[in-house]
């Protein structure tokens, strides 16, 4: 270290559009700084440990509730913070992407929370990431509009807007567009989480208290309870930067990993003056059991996305889990997103949508969780009418203990007695959904209906890692068809075949990325780190004016 360590900053490496000068402020950059000074090296320790651990899942080590937190588990006298202002009553959240139009219909949908996606339905260009920033800003100050090509103007009439909670990307990602230097003078990329979390923090945890609510997050693809202490100290040390209370901030955390199934109650107890809830992410819960155990067998295969439903035991035993865990520590239990999407062109797809939709929130309701998510403002009225129908007036059922639940770890990951299934058509709609999912995320459409379907980030790591899995397991498909790399390529090459090209389409990088992802040796732990380094990244030299 130098005798006269220079000052951390954090530099703007891409152009600055229209108005973006409003989010990256010197302050704000400044306030960016000091995040990453704090906690910039412990997030790298964090991925560390992730790879590590995977490696030992990999080596044959299998998941079980930690014996040094045993403490904490049994220990029934700790309560969490439990919901902050406005989110008393989630009955129905509605979740999307931040673009203006979005925001607007999302705050008009009557939904009761608006998860506010800069995850899983975000494509993170450096447009879509600042641009999000600013929706949030001038939703949160009544100020928002906009105008679509069709000259048809967007504004929030809804006199009862829902309770914002934004969701920044998750620990694994950096925002190359933004440069931390630290103190000893090495510059490398800032953290997503840190950049998403702090801007919205900084411009807007005030306002929001002001209003009634406050500064909500949802915490993605934590993986244990050390990640989710790290967020707590985040928490605490953005409070008290900004001298709000303690304790305002509020977090639900999406459990949708393998191993953070088995930290729950951990989980739950770093964060326990921020915790308002637990969320059951089914589709990334997914992709980390095949991530997680792609190397351990034919018994870790699992059939074609279609059946992977939330009635099989081992989904089962999770979303049982964590109703009990949540209500046994005064959390809200959220349920997840059914991926059926009604469609306003063709009734009988809404008709077949809205069924689904029904089924899966009664299930919810009836296992005890306290609301759930919708990915299209036209589920609403049937995810609402499922959980009235559990509810009635009261806001939530947290009060609903689940003493008769036992979940033991070996059910959380055992697989066996459910169908190992693969089909043609599997296969095939695995390369297709990946493919033209991966070609919108690279037009910056982080979130698509394909066949009917909701896909997004999460959904899409589904499709790929089954593709990788499968060849390497040497799974033949109940047709006969062996799935080999030779067989991937030639559907691969027979969906690009049958698309409708447009000039300025991506499917030649998306073919790239897809071959990157699905067809190598190398597993990449998440498809969006190679997709964002190859071609999301808009570098321009630092822009050492605007340096805190
Ligand atoms: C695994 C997970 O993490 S799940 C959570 C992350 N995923 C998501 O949040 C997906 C959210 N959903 C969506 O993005 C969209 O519903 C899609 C992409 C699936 C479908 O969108 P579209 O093709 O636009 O659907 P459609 O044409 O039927 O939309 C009708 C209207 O509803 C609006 N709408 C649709 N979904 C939403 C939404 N989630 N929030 C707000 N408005 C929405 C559309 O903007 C459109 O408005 P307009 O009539 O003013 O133009
Ligand atoms: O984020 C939600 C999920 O299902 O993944
Ligand atoms: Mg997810």
């Amino acid at each position: 270290m130098s005798p006269h360590p220079i000052p951390s900053k954090v530099t703007v490496a891409a152009e600055l559009h229209e108005r973006f000068d409003e989010i990256l402020t010197p302050e704000a950059l400044q306030f960016l700084a000091r995040l990453h000074d704090q906690f910039a090296g412990r997030r790298q320790e964090r991925l560390a440990e992730r790879m590590r651990a995977r490696k030992a899942i990999e080596n044959g080590r299998d998941l079980r509730f930690l014996p040094e937190t045993a403490a904490v588990r049994d220990d029934a006298s700790w309560r969490v913070a439990g919901p902050g202002p406005g989110l008393e009553d989630r009955r129905v959240e509605i979740t999307g992407p931040t673009d203006p139009k979005m925001t607007i219909n999302a705050l008009n949908s009557g939904a009761k929370a608006w998860l506010a996606d800069l995850e899983d339905a975000t494509s993170p260009t450096w447009s879509n990431v600042i641009g999000g920033q600013l929706s949030l800003l001038d939703a949160i100050r009544d100020r928002i509009e906009f105008t679509n090509d069709a000259g048809r103007t967007y504004r929030v009439t809804a006199e009862q807007t829902p309770t914002i909670v934004m969701r920044p990307r998750g620990w694994h990602l950096v925002e190359k567009h933004l440069c931390y230097t630290d103190r000893a003078g090495h510059t490398r990329p800032a953290s997503a989480s840190l950049v998403d979390f702090g801007l919205y923090f900084f411009h807007n945890a005030t306002a929001l208290i002001e209003k009634g609510r406050g500064p909500y997050f949802y915490l993605p693809k934590l993986e244990n309870h050390l990640e989710a202490r790290l967020w707590d100290d985040v928490f605490t040390f953005s409070e008290n930067a900004l001298r709000i209370p303690h304790g305002t901030v509020r977090a639900t955390v999406l459990i949708e990993t393998i191993s953070a199934a088995f930290e729950m109650d951990e989980i739950l107890y770093e964060l326990r003056d921020h915790a308002a809830g637990l969320n059951a992410g089914r589709w990334d819960y997914i992709f980390s059991l095949i991530k997680n155990y792609r190397d351990r067998g034919r018994s870790y295969v699992l059939p074609d996305r279609s059946e992977i439903t939330m009635t099989v035991p081992y989904m089962r035993a999770y979303t049982e889990l964590l109703v009990q865990t949540c209500h046994k520590r005064g959390a809200h239990a959220i349920g997840g997103m059914s991926a059926f999407i009604p469609s306003r062109r063709d009734p009988e797809i809404t008709a077949q949508a809205l069924a689904k939709v029904s089924d899966d929130k009664r299930r919810e309701a009836g296992d005890g969780f306290d609301g759930t998510w919708v990915a299209h403002p036209d589920l609403i009225p049937t995810a609402r009418a499922e959980f009235d129908a559990v509810l009635g007036d009261r806001p939530n059922q947290v009060e609903r203990q689940r003493p008769e639940v036992h979940v033991t770890a070996a059910q959380l990951t055992d697989l066996s007695g459910i169908t190992h299934t693969v089909t043609d058509a599997g296969v095939r709609s695995n390369v297709s959904v990946a493919l033209r999912y991966i070609e919108s995320w690279l037009r910056g459409v982080g979130a698509a209906a394909l066949d009917n379907l909701m896909e997004d980030a999460a959904t899409a790591e589904i499709s790929r890692s089954q593709l990788w899995q499968w060849i390497h397991q040497g799974i033949v498909t109940s047709e006969g068809t062996a799935i080999t790399r030779a067989h991937v390529e030639a559907e691969l090459h027979d969906v690009i075949r049958g698309l409708d090209r447009s000039l300025d389409d991506r499917f030649d990088d998306a073919e790239n990325i897809l071959r990157m992802v699905a067809l190598e040796d190398d597993f990449p732990t998440f498809l969006t780190i190679p997709a964002y380094a190859h071609y999301l990244v808009d570098v321009v030299p630092a822009r050492e004016a605007v340096a805190a």
